[in-house]
């Protein structure tokens, strides 16, 4: 197979605050997220100006990829296309189209399996090539890197540099934290179900065992969104901290493994409200950064590219099984309510 691109495949977030409803309304298309939930993560964005941090951390990766890509020899042109918000993907794969690409490789910013993880990015790249037509480029995605040490590297140093921000007291608790998802869509994630949070389980333990063997850790969920009826996974970490406080835990590390850069879910749900909440309780809080451009997290995309290109071996630190191409069927998308 001979590849001749490489294209960032991202979520997109607003720019100026008039961006702000637009984005949502694309981000919530017929899913039943209610007009309070939506009404409430605006003014998350408006607390930053109507600026989400992700595009420009994705210019910044893209940029980073590049100069890792020319500095090893590996000759492909760079693009990037997001599902919610400008630069869309299929505006991106126009430009691929006229560019004269025929078949590209896609990096998605999201370690994990299950439907927004994963699948939801292949059926953007569906729906971009069905929006271009004919002479669309064909992209196949590369494959999913919970495990890979270019990932779990630096949130291991950046959990230790965290820690270090702390008293070292015994009641210390390793918190790791992942974007909650619907219980449903939890139980049909990968072929045979249950993928997201069992990956999540395995970079937990991989992370822990690197930087801080001697802590007790948790894995719970942040950033809940759809309707209240509806169970998604639990605990939710403000929850959680309480319950921590009362067990007489002192200080927690929190974690992102979820994320691949500081998103705004990072920046409003962790470092303002899980960080009042532990203020509240009176614990010690640290919240580890995420690996953003550290460079060991750009050269794994290089080698994921690699394996596709150059036959480079796997490099990986779980157990968990892992594909290129996802088999048909997984990852089922939820049911749409009046979705257009
Ligand atoms: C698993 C997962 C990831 C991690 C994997 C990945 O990275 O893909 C993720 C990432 C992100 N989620 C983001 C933002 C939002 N997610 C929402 C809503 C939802 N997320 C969901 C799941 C996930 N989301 C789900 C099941 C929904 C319900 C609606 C639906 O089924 O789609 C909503 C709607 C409002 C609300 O929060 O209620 C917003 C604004 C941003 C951008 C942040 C920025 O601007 O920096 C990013 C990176
Ligand atoms: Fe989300």
């Amino acid at each position: 197979m001979v590849y001749d691109a490489f294209v960032l495949l991202s979520f997109g977030g607003p720019e100026k605050p008039d961006d702000v409803m637009p984005f949502l309304r694309n981000v919530v298309r017929g899913r039943g997220v209610p007009e309070e939930r939506l009404a409430a993560v605006a003014e998350h964005y408006m607390h930053f100006g109507g600026v989400s941090p992700i595009n420009q951390q994705c210019r910044d990766l893209l940029a980073a990829v590049q100069a890792d890509f020319s500095a090893n020899g590996l000759d492909l042109p760079t693009y990037w296309g997001n599902r919610n918000w400008h630069p869309m993907l299929e505006d991106t794969v126009a430009q691929m189209r006229d560019d004269g690409v025929t078949h590209a490789l896609g990096f998605a910013t999201s370690a994990y399996g299950g439907y927004s993880s994963c699948h939801q990015y292949w059926e953007d790249i569906d729906r971009a090539r069905a929006k271009v037509g004919p002479g669309a480029p064909q992209i196949s995605k590369l494959r999913q890197f919970w495990d890979h040490p270019g990932f779990v590297g630096p949130h291991v140093d950046a959990v230790r540099q965290a820690w270090e921000k702390l008293d070292r007291r015994a009641g210390t608790r390793l918190v790791f934290t992942a974007h909650s998802i619907p219980v449903s869509m939890a139980q049909s994630a990968g072929p045979t179900g249950g993928r997201y949070t069992a990956q999540l389980e395995e970079t937990a333990r991989l992370v822990a065992a690197q930087a801080a063997p001697d802590l007790s850790y948790d894995l719970v969920w942040q950033s809940r969104s759809g309707p209240p009826q509806v169970p998604w996974l639990e605990p939710d970490i403000n929850d959680h901290l309480a319950a921590l406080a009362e067990k007489g835990v002192t200080d927690v590390v929190v974690s992102p493994i979820g994320f691949v850069s500081d998103h705004l879910e990072v920046l409003w749900d962790l470092d303002n409200e899980a960080l009042e909440t532990a203020k509240k309780l009176g614990l010690g809080y640290a919240r580890a950064a995420t690996p953003n451009v550290d460079p060991r997290f750009v050269t794994m995309v290089r080698h994921l590219v690699e394996e596709r290109t150059a036959g480079r071996a796997q490099e990986r630190l779980g157990t968990l099984p892992v594909w290129d191409n996802c088999p048909g069927g997984c990852c089922p998308a939820p049911l749409r309510r009046g979705s257009k």
